[in-house]
């Protein structure tokens, strides 16, 4: 089990570092470049025990309405992933009587970012108390700043990151129809939401595919067929996910 396996470097992160770091950091501004998040965030000791086991770690990106959540129940039920989508964690603290709550609220309703201390904070607090091993960080990390917030304070890189690629009008369509009630489905969001897409998501992207990790999937098509796409990309590290348990 990942958890009691890393249960010790986890807690000491916690307790130590990364907790004390998150408060001197939380005061500092969010539109701040990822260059100087670079030397904002300090590495930590890697995620992983003394015997070299670290959890797989998968990044669902795409724009909105481009399906990463629907897709992520299909992984799960399938290859049996933990889901954690980052949009869905701040949403929960965003009506958790959290100090953060405006501040999410307004962020998530101009389409824009939530400063990285904050999301990738609930993030590892979600994979802590995880008894699984294998983890879907959907919608995460946005920008390089959460890129850089994550891989610096967790020490961490995804395995694989999934690209779920599907046109603007598609995007916009199926956001549209939704209907979960969300405040950011609607026209105005949705266009800012595409433009901070491109700006600042595209770029993360980027730099997963130079580094060879990223799956590119054609988001258009019925679920189950684009599902077909997603499965061979976990067939594939199968046993490598495996090894990590
Ligand atoms: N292949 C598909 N064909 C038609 N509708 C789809 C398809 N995939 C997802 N949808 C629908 O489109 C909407 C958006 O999908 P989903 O919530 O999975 O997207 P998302 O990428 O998680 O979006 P967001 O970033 O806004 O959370 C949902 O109502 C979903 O049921
Ligand atoms: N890493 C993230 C992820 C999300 N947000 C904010 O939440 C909004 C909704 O996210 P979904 O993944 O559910 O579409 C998103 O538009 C952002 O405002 C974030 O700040 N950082
Ligand atoms: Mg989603």
């Amino acid at each position: 089990m990942w958890r009691k396996v890393t249960a010790t470097s986890f807690s000491s992160l916690k307790s130590s570092i990364f907790f004390k770091r998150l408060h001197l950091q939380q005061a500092t501004k969010h539109n701040a470049a990822s260059a100087s998040a670079v030397s904002r965030f300090a590495t930590v000791a890697p995620l992983q025990e003394k015997d070299g086991r670290c959890p797989f770690i998968t990044f669902v990106l795409g724009g909105p309405g481009s399906g990463k959540g629907t897709q992520c129940i299909k992984i799960v039920e399938t290859f049996g992933f933990k889901h954690l989508s980052a949009g869905d964690l701040l949403r929960r603290e965003m009506v958790s009587n959290s100090e953060y709550g405006s501040m999410i609220l307004n962020t998530i309703k101009e389409g824009r970012i939530v400063p990285s201390e904050v999301t990738v904070k609930l993030i590892l607090k979600e994979m802590e108390s995880s008894d699984n091993h294998k983890f879907l960080i959907d919608g995460f990390p946005r920008s390089e700043e959460n890129r850089i917030a994550f891989e610096k304070i967790s020490g961490a890189e995804p395995d694989v990151v999934l690209f779920f690629d599907c046109p603007e009008d598609v995007m916009v369509k199926r956001v549209l129809s939704r209907n979960q009630g969300r405040i950011d489905d609607n026209i105005d969001t949705i266009k800012k939401r595409l433009k901070v897409f491109e700006a600042l998501n595209l770029p993360v992207i980027d730099y997963y595919a130079k580094k060879g990790k990223v799956h590119r999937i054609n988001a258009v098509g019925t679920v189950d067929e684009i599902f077909e796409q997603v499965r061979p990309v976990f067939k594939a590290c199968e046993q490598k996910a495996l090894n990590r348990s």
